[in-house]
């Protein structure tokens, strides 16, 4: 050994006696005079090349670190570092030592080499690769190419996921490091949801020639809704640490116009992650039609739907590739269809309430427990009771005893059972009360303009109870129930209250068309009507019925703008047809209820 290490350097000793004694000029003619006779090439990647840096030659670093250092056999002086923007030591090649690498049974040799210039006070760093003549080919169109990928995918392995936020509308200058230690083994999630979505961020990752091929851009959208607390931030932060994408998170009330959105997004790199926080509460997101009529009197915030639509789906989504968006909301039924429709929003996930499924995960990670006899107990109570996953893996979290934890969980949990049925019975007791008040305010209305009777009047007072409703709605409400039926009894809603508001939209329509005449109706409030019925029928609440009327209504209002033009023009074409115009708009909802 100690020979061995005498004769290294030795060797070491001669080389380096010889590069100071003769010139660099007779050096260099002298290797070029040998190689002329050798059957090897040699090609030299220079970290600078044509006065830029390298690519290939920081490819090469990375390349040697997390490839080829692993799998040859390692030469004896190896350099290691850590730097601030990478997980892991790195390693390299100390100056002047080889190493072979093997691509396809091919042997590859890499030398490591710089030189200082005295003069310029600059040191220049280059590799040689030498390899047999035959293989130049494969060289140049394998090895080279398959180095380049080999290190984009070995630096995203070992990049540290950096975190950015909006200051002054830019992206704060300051990136924070992503430390959230949520990954897809630690979230929990119902089901085999998180399989599924694991499966999609891969078959994301690995579908650039897909997209290519059926011409979209490599780019895909999320929307995670569900109530607080069910795991979206953490699902966000799971899906980062996966890709190893940075987080680009944004608010949209903080964004104060639909150029500063653009110019935010221009900025957002590839490979990366873009949050669009609680997308129902941040801005005002309204259709675009009645978004048009608003903006004279307007003056909110300033991020528009057309605005959002543009910068996520126009021609500036183009610009970079391989981003994901993720749009948040705790209320789906909120956002406006044209966001939710695939292109922008490609999977919806719905993050829910616990269930048992759910807390088993939970149990595991924080407990490392997966059987107990209170397991039946809490599966029944979690069928039951509405609590999110941070409220039990709060409670999990309380002692550090096991048993104790999920005893406290049983406890947590039957107390929010009792709370809930004594807030349904309150709930009840309220219905009850101010039912019977708008019976006796609404009867005459109804039994006058229905006829229903008695026995009908209180099958339809058992459906309208389940819903939170205002007062001067619920004879409408009553109304519409006994002629069209429970017309909400399909919906895709889940929430009560969000299926009381949506009835309260529908009344307030109703209510609207009962009130005014055609004449004193616009076009633009027509259109705002079909588009909130449009909305109702996306959530599977049965309005056809009033769906038909609002087109009929849009389709008298132009008849008369017709008819107002043709009298212009003396042309009595549409003279028989515009008859329908002298109705007043009472004609025209009669008979809806
Ligand atoms: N699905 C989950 N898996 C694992 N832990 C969870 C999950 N959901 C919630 N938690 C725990 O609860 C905490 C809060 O959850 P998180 O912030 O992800 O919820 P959220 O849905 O984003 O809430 P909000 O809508 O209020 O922003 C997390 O830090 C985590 O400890």
């Amino acid at each position: 050994m100690g020979s061995a290490f005498s004769v290294v350097a030795s060797v070491a000793i001669l080389r380096s006696t010889v590069n100071d004694i003769v010139p660099e000029e007779l050096r260099t003619y002298f290797w070029s005079f040998t190689r002329r006779f050798s059957t090897e090439i040699t090609i030299s990647i220079k970290e600078s090349h044509e006065g830029s840096s390298n690519r290939l030659f920081y490819a090469v670093v990375a390349y040697l670190d997390g490839h080829a250092l692993s799998n040859s056999a390692l030469p004896q002086r190896l350099t290691v570092g850590k730097s601030e923007k990478i997980r892991n030591l790195m390693f390299g090649l100390e100056r002047n030592s080889e190493i072979v690498d093997k691509f396809q049974d091919v042997p590859m040799k890499w030398k490591y080499n710089t030189d200082f210039n005295s003069t310029s006070q600059l040191e220049t760093r280059w590799y040689e690769l030498r390899f047999h003549k035959m293989q130049a080919e494969m060289v140049k169109n394998k090895y080279l190419p398959h180095i380049l990928d080999m290190a984009k995918f070995l630096k995203d392995q070992n990049k540290i996921v950096k975190f950015h936020t909006v200051r002054h509308d830019r992206w704060s200058s300051n990136r924070m490091n992503l430390d959230h230690p949520m990954t897809f083994k630690t979230l929990v999630m119902d089901g085999d949801l998180k399989e599924k979505v694991v499966k999609d961020l891969d078959r994301f990752r690995n579908a650039k020639e897909y997209y290519k091929t059926i011409g979209k851009v490599w780019k895909r959208g999320y929307l995670l809704y569900g109530p607080p607390g069910t795991g979206k931030s953490s699902l966000i932060a799971a899906m980062a640490n996966y890709m190893n994408y940075d987080v680009y998170n944004m608010n949209l009330s903080a964004v104060n116009s639909d150029s500063t959105l653009e110019n935010l997004l221009l900025h957002v790199p590839s490979r990366s992650i873009l949050v669009v926080e609680d997308i129902d509460c941040s801005i005002k997101l309204t259709n675009r039609e009645a978004e048009k009529s608003e903006s004279d009197s307007y003056r909110g915030p300033q991020v528009t739907l057309a605005g959002l639509l543009n910068a996520i789906d126009g021609l500036l989504s183009c610009c970079g590739e391989e981003k994901i968006t993720v749009f948040t909301t705790n209320y789906r039924e909120r956002i406006d269809p044209a966001l939710l429709r695939p292109g922008r929003m490609d999977v919806h996930i719905n993050l829910s309430y616990c269930t048992f499924s759910t807390f088993k995960q939970l149990a595991a990670n924080y407990l490392e427990i997966f059987n107990d006899e209170l397991f039946p107990i809490i599966e029944k109570l979690t069928a039951k009771v509405k609590v999110s996953p941070a409220d039990v893996a709060g409670v999990l979290m309380t002692t550090e005893n096991s048993k104790t934890s999920l005893e406290e969980l049983v406890k947590f949990l039957e107390n929010k059972e009792s709370e809930d049925r004594s807030s349904v019975a309150a709930e009840q007791e309220n219905h009850n009360n101010s039912n019977q008040k708008i019976q006796r305010q609404g009867e005459a209305f109804i039994t006058d303009e229905i006829g229903e009777s008695t026995n009908d009047l209180m099958k339809i007072e058992e459906l309208i109870s389940k819903y939170t409703i205002k007062e001067e709605l619920v004879a409408i409400l009553k109304a519409m129930f006994s002629k069209h039926g429970d017309i909400a009894a399909n919906t895709t809603l889940h929430s009560m209250q969000c299926i009381s508001s949506f009835l309260e939209i529908l009344c307030g329509i109703i209510q609207k068309l009962h009130a005014t005449k055609l004449q004193d109706l616009t076009e633009v409030e027509v259109k705002a009507m079909i588009s909130e019925v449009e909305d109702l029928e996306s959530v599977k609440i049965e309005v056809g019925w009033l769906h038909k009327r609002l087109d009929e209504i849009s389709n008298a209002m132009r008849l008369i703008e017709l008819k107002a033009v043709s009298e212009k023009l003396s042309d009595t074409i549409f003279g028989a047809q515009v008859k329908l115009t002298c109705c007043e708009t009472k004609s025209l909802v009669q008979g809806l209820l």
